[in-house]
C-alpha cells in the first residue's frame, strides 16, 4: 500500500500539517507565523470565532477580547443558519456568506457542506448571477486577482502579490459572457469567486490552494460603462491581437510562477475565446474549459442514465440542440466520442444523429461558408428552417437540450410538440441563471402530462402534477468540476485528455441509483456529492496514470481511499 499521509491535503503536501490535525491531534506552534491576539481574531483562516477555548484564549492572548462563554462550532453554525433564514432577499444571504468567509473561513465551509442543497443556489447559480450584476453595488472587500490591461508587461508581478505560493487550481474568467447573463467584465469575478467555493466544498481541495482570477480587458456594456460603481476599467474589450497577446502574457506567467502541475479552468468566456484558448493552450498547459467540457461531461453522464427509463443506445437516439455555442458544440463532440465507443459508430455518422439550432436557425450544410469554425462539424443536409417548432417536427429529436443562454424558449408549442411524438420526452433547460433557463420544471411536466424527463442548469423544486412528485436533476458541471479537478491535482496530471472527461462522466453515472432512476431522475442528489467526487476524482486520476500524463508516483493503490484522504475538512482545528 502507497503512503498516503504525506500527501493528504487536496493532493499537495500539508506543509504545516493542518489538515491532519483532528480533535485529538492538536497543532501549533505553527512553523509559520501566524497572528495571534486580536489580529487572530481577524484571520479569516485561522479564527474560530467564539469556538476559542479558554485555554486557547490564554495561550493566544485572546482573554477578554471575546464574550465570556465558549460555543462549538456546531451552535455557531446553527446560529448563522438561523440568521441567514431570516433574509428574504437570496443577494442579501449572499452577501451574509461572502462576509463569513472573510470572517471564519472553516465555519463558511462547513455551512455550505452541512447545507448543500439549501445553500448553493445562493453561492452558486441563480443567485451568484445577480450578485455579479451587482458586484460594484455591493462591493465589499476583494477577493482573488484582478489583471487588467493597465498591468500589461506585469503581470508575473501581480501574481507574486498574492500571499498563496502552492496554488493549485486557478479559476479565470475575462467575463464575456457570465453564466447567460452576456458580458459583467470585471464583475464577472463572482463567478471565480463562486466556483472555487465549490472546488473546496464540493471537492475537497485547499481553500489556500484555489485562486480565483479575472482579466478585465474592457466591457462591451454600456449599462456598466455608464454605472459610477462599475469596478473595471472603463473601455470597450480589447480583441484580436492586443487580447490574445495579453493572455498570453497571463499563461506564460502562470507557467512560469506556478509551473506545469497548476490547473487553470477557463469560465464563461464568450464562444470564439472560449475554443480558441482551449486548443491552443491544451498542449503545453493544464487546462480544462468548464462551459465546453465540464457541462460535456455531466449533460453525458445524464443522457447515459436517462437510456435505463427510455431504452436503447446513445446511437438509437436523435439529439437536437438548441444554441450552437460552447455547452452545445462541446457536449455534442463528447456524445459523439461516447457513441463511438459504445456501438464503434464512426464519428461522423454519430454526428449526423445530431443538430444544432442557432439564432439563423437549423444549423444545415447549405450554411456552411457562413458558419463558425466550431460549428461546421454539425451543418448537416437538410433545406433550412428557422422556426424551432418546424425544425423539431423535421428533425423529430428525442431529445431536446437547450444550451442558448434565452429564457423561456422552449414554449408551451415547442414542449408539445417534442411530446406529440415521444412517450418521454426529454427535455434539457440547461441555461443558467433560472431567469435564462429556456423552460422551468413545471412547464416541462405539465405540458407533457408529466411524461417529461427534465433537468435543468439551475435547481428547481420538485413539482406535483396529478397526485404524482418529479423530481427534476440538476444537470450543472458543478457535479464534476470539483471532482474533476481533485482527480488531476491528486495526480499531478500535466494534461487534461478527452478520455478524461469521459472517466468522469462515467463515474458521475456510476452513482445514479436504482431508486434514483425510479424517481426519474437521471443526476444523483448533490447532497452525496463529496463522495461522488472522490469517485469521479478516483476515476479521472485512474485515466490519468494510464495515459501516463500523472506525475504523482508511486500510484496510490486505492485511488478513491486517497482521494477520500486528499479532501478538505472544515472542521476546527485544536490549538495548543
Ligand atoms: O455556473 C453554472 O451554473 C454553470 C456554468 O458554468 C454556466 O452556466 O456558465
Ligand atoms: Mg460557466
Amino acid at each position: 500500500m502507497a503512503d498516503t499521509t504525506s500527501a493528504v491535503g487536496g493532493g499537495v503536501q500539508d506543509v504545516y500539517g493542518e489538515d491532519c490535525a483532528t480533535e485529538d491531534q492538536i497543532i501549533t506552534p505553527w512553523t509559520l507565523s501566524v497572528a495571534s491576539g486580536y489580529n487572530l481574531l481577524r484571520d479569516p483562516r485561522y479564527n474560530k470565532g467564539m469556538a476559542f477555548t479558554h485555554e486557547e484564549r490564554d495561550a493566544h492572548y485572546l482573554r477578554g477580547l471575546l464574550p465570556p462563554v465558549v460555543i462549538s462550532q456546531q451552535l455557531q453554525e446553527k446560529r448563522l443558519m438561523q440568521n441567514l433564514r431570516s433574509f428574504e432577499a437570496p443577494l442579501h444571504k449572499y452577501i451574509s456568506l461572502m462576509e463569513l468567509l472573510d470572517r471564519d473561513e472553516k465555519l463558511f465551509f462547513k455551512l455550505l457542506i452541512d447545507n448543500m442543497e439549501e445553500l448553493l443556489p445562493i453561492v452558486y447559480t441563480p443567485t451568484v448571477g445577480e450578485a455579479c450584476q451587482r458586484y460594484g453595488s455591493i462591493f465589499r472587500r476583494p477577493r482573488g486577482l484582478f489583471i487588467s490591461l493597465n498591468d500589461k508587461g506585469k503581470i508575473l508581478e501581480v501574481l507574486k502579490n498574492w500571499p498563496e505560493k502552492s496554488i493549485q487550481v486557478i479559476v479565470v474568467t475575462d467575463g464575456e459572457r457570465i453564466l447567460g447573463l452576456g458580458d459583467l467584465g470585471c464583475q464577472g469575478m463572482g463567478i471565480p469567486v463562486g466556483k472555487l467555493a465549490l472546488y473546496t466544498a464540493l471537492g475537497g481541495v485547499r481553500p489556500s490552494a484555489c485562486l480565483p482570477i479575472t482579466i478585465d480587458v474592457g466591457t462591451n456594456n454600456e449599462k456598466l460603462l455608464n454605472d459610477e460603481f462599475y469596478i473595471g476599467i472603463r473601455q470597450r474589450r480589447a480583441t484580436g491581437k492586443v487580447y490574445s497577446d495579453f493572455l498570453h502574457e497571463f499563461m506564460t506567467a502562470i507557467k512560469q510562477n506556478y509551473g506545469e502541475k497548476v490547473l487553470v479552468q477557463f469560465e464563461d468566456f464568450a464562444n470564439h475565446n472560449a475554443f480558441e484558448l482551449l486548443e491552443k493552450y491544451s498542449p503545453t498547459h493544464l487546462v480544462f474549459n468548464d462551459d465546453v467540457q465540464g457541462t460535456a461531461a455531466v449533460v453525458l453522464s445524464g443522457l447515459v442514465a436517462a437510456l435505463k427509463s427510455l431504452g436503447g443506445t446513445l446511437a438509437d437516439h436523435t439529439f437536437l440542440f438548441f444554441g450552437a455555442g460552447e455547452a452545445g458544440t462541446g457536449i455534442a463532440e463528447l456524445l459523439a466520442l461516447e457513441m463511438y465507443h459504445q456501438a464503434k459508430l464512426p464519428v461522423d455518422e454519430s454526428r449526423k444523429k445530431i443538430w444544432f439550432v442557432d439564432s439563423k436557425g437549423l444549423v444545415v450544410s447549405s450554411r456552411m461558408e457562413s458558419l463558425q469554425a466550431f460549428k461546421k462539424p454539425w451543418a448537416h443536409d437538410h433545406e433550412p428552417v428557422t422556426n424551432l417548432i418546424d425544425i423539431i417536427k423535421a428533425v423529430k429529436p428525442t431529445a431536446l437540450i437547450g444550451t442558448s443562454g434565452q429564457g423561456k424558449t422552449f414554449t408551451k408549442e415547442v414542449i408539445e410538440a417534442m411530446a406529440s411524438f415521444n412517450k418521454k420526452p426529454l427535455i434539457m433547460a440547461l441555461s443558467n441563471p433560472t431567469t435564462q433557463s429556456e423552460c422551468t420544471a413545471e412547464e416541462a411536466y405539465y405540458w407533457t402530462e408529466g411524461r417529461a424527463i427534465f433537468s435543468s442548469g439551475s435547481p428547481f423544486n420538485p413539482v406535483e402534477y396529478n397526485g404524482k412528485v418529479f423530481f427534476p436533476g440538476q444537470a450543472n458541471n458543478a457535479y464534476i468540476f470539483p471532482g474533476f479537478g481533485l482527480g488531476l491535482v491528486m495526480s499531478g496530471a500535466i494534461r487534461v485528455h478527452k478520455e478524461m472527461l469521459l472517466a468522469a462522466s462515467e463515474a458521475l453515472g456510476g452513482t445514479v441509483t436504482q431508486e434514483d432512476c425510479q424517481k426519474g431522475m437521471i443526476y444523483p442528489p448533490i447532497s452525496n456529492i463529496r463522495k461522488i467526487s472522490a469517485h469521479i476524482a478516483a476515476n479521472v486520476a485512474a485515466k490519468a496514470y494510464e495515459i501516463g500524463v500523472a506525475t504523482r508516483l508511486p500510484q496510490p493503490e486505492n485511488l478513491v481511499k486517497f482521494a477520500e484522504s486528499c479532501m478538505y475538512n472544515p472542521n476546527y482545528r485544536n490549538y495548543r
